[in-house]
């Protein structure tokens, strides 16, 4: 099978001749003077193994090799050093390099050390794979009616070959929406590639999101999505300059079916907004929001909150080999109080404290939801008195005043409605 291979040596003609040794061999090899730029070129679109010889000037092998542990690059190495370099291959392999070959090598030798370490590169992304497939899935949890609409959508979506834009606070579950489609849709063979555009460099964004080699085709994490979903976290922020690109690039897939991918974007305001801005491109826009499905802040979808406490709960529990303690009725009134400007992010972080011992539940939380009270402090009694003015005065109000009608349609003599009237401070001044 034919693989992309970096190979880098100081010494031109051993770079030509190990280049016509691989590519004599069917593969595709990418020569480097240098390491520093295979580095910065891997960083962007990743090659298949690296082939490097150990002592350069500059950067060596053994810096390549720290390079790339420092980057998380999940790249094999191999390493080519002098006739009697113990020394150093032992370092490089302790730095991790995948093999080293002593110089002068056999070819034969080196091309099946190469196959080798492809095939076990093969390997290891196919059990990566399995295993991400085999993981428990996570869904949303929640059965407020908001949430279910959102879960339907989903299930829809899903099925379909459409890109989606997924609008919501901090915390909503974008990320979690977006694996969720990935996960059922057709396209679940390929990768989910999420990127962050709020945190792409300044310099070089470019070469990491569509590869160094822009007339190869994209490459880079666009690249890597191929087949599969590319989440392109916080959309709004990515910058003017790179939104052609994308655009091109996404235009692209039309003409290579192989090569399409589905994208779901996520921004916490809606992109319109953005495009009245002048912050986001309109024909970006027209070409990514196939369906723009909104996720509702956890303030309104209120009824979820303990369940999705309990999860986090548990979840706390489990990491820092605790009992997960269960939250009290006062202290879910409290939680469903609170306003959660940082939603599941902030729930997260609660439910630590929480298992930690460090805060109560809604502990401090209360008086930050505007306009509501201190819900915390209400007894089950209070509650009820209060749910039970309320159908009293609807009740009321449907029959003009009419305490006798009232009482008849409430099931209660009328004595006991004057009796609750004068009791609560909702009805008395009616
Ligand atoms: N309804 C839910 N059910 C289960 N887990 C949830 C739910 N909502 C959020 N989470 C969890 O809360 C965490 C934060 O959610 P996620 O990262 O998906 O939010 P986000 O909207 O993408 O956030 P940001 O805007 O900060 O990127 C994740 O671990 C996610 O699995």
């Amino acid at each position: 099978m034919t693989a992309r291979l970096f190979v880098v040596d100081d010494d031109p003609d051993h770079l030509d001749s190990l280049c016509d040794l691989l590519a004599a061999a069917g593969h595709e090899p990418v020569p480097f003077a240098g390491a520093r730029a295979a580095i910065d070129a891997a960083a962007g679109d990743a090659p298949s193994l690296v082939l490097t010889d150990l002592r350069m000037p500059g950067l060596d092998g053994i810096g390549l090799l720290m390079e790339v542990a420092e980057r998380g690059l999940d790249l094999p190495v191999i390493l080519l050093t002098g006739h009697g370099d113990v020394d150093h291959a032992v370092r490089a392999m302790r730095a991790g390099a995948e093999d080293f070959l002593e110089k002068p090598y056999d070819a034969e030798h080196l091309l099946s050390v190469v196959e080798r370490t492809l095939k076990t590169a093969r390997l290891k992304a196919e059990v990566a794979r399995l295993q991400h497939r085999l993981e428990p899935e996570e869904d949303l949890i929640g059965d407020s009616r908001a949430l279910d609409e959102v879960r339907r959508r989903l299930a829809d979506l899903a099925a379909v070959d459409i890109d989606v834009v997924l609008v919501g606070e901090t915390g909503t579950g974008k990320e979690l929406a977006a694996r969720i489609l990935h996960r059922r849709s057709p396209r679940r063979d390929g990768r989910f590639v999420a990127v962050n555009c709020a945190s792409l460099p300044d310099v070089g964004a470019d070469a990491v999101l569509f590869g160094a080699t822009p007339a190869e085709g994209a490459g880079g994490l666009v690249g890597e999505a191929r087949g599969g979903t590319l989440y392109l976290d916080h959309i709004d922020t990515l910058a003017l300059a790179l939104q052609p690109k994308l655009l091109r690039v996404l235009e692209a897939r039309r003409d290579d079916p192989e090569a399409a991918f589905r994208v779901v974007a996520s921004a916490s305001r809606p992109l319109t907004q953005a495009m009245a801005e002048g912050a986001f491109r309109e024909d970006l826009y027209y070409r990514i929001a196939g369906y723009v499905l909104p996720l509702p802040p956890l303030r309104d979808i209120a009824s979820d909150i303990p369940a999705l406490f309990a999860h986090f709960v548990r979840a706390a529990a489990a990491r820092h080999g605790r009992e997960a303690p269960a939250a009290d009725f006062r202290e879910r009134r409290a939680l469903q109080a609170h306003h959660w400007p940082g939603n599941a992010h902030e729930l997260r972080l609660a439910a630590e404290r929480y298992v930690l011992g460090l805060a109560r539940p809604g502990a401090g939380t209360a008086a930050a939801r505007p306009g509501g009270g201190v819900p915390g402090e209400q007894t089950l009694r209070d509650l009820v008195a209060d749910f039970e003015s309320r159908e009293i005065a609807r009740v009321l109000d449907q029959c003009n005043g009419n305490t006798d009608r009232a009482a008849r349609l409430l099931g209660i003599p009328r004595r006991t409605l004057n009796d609750k009237i004068a009791r609560s401070p909702l009805l008395r001044g009616r």
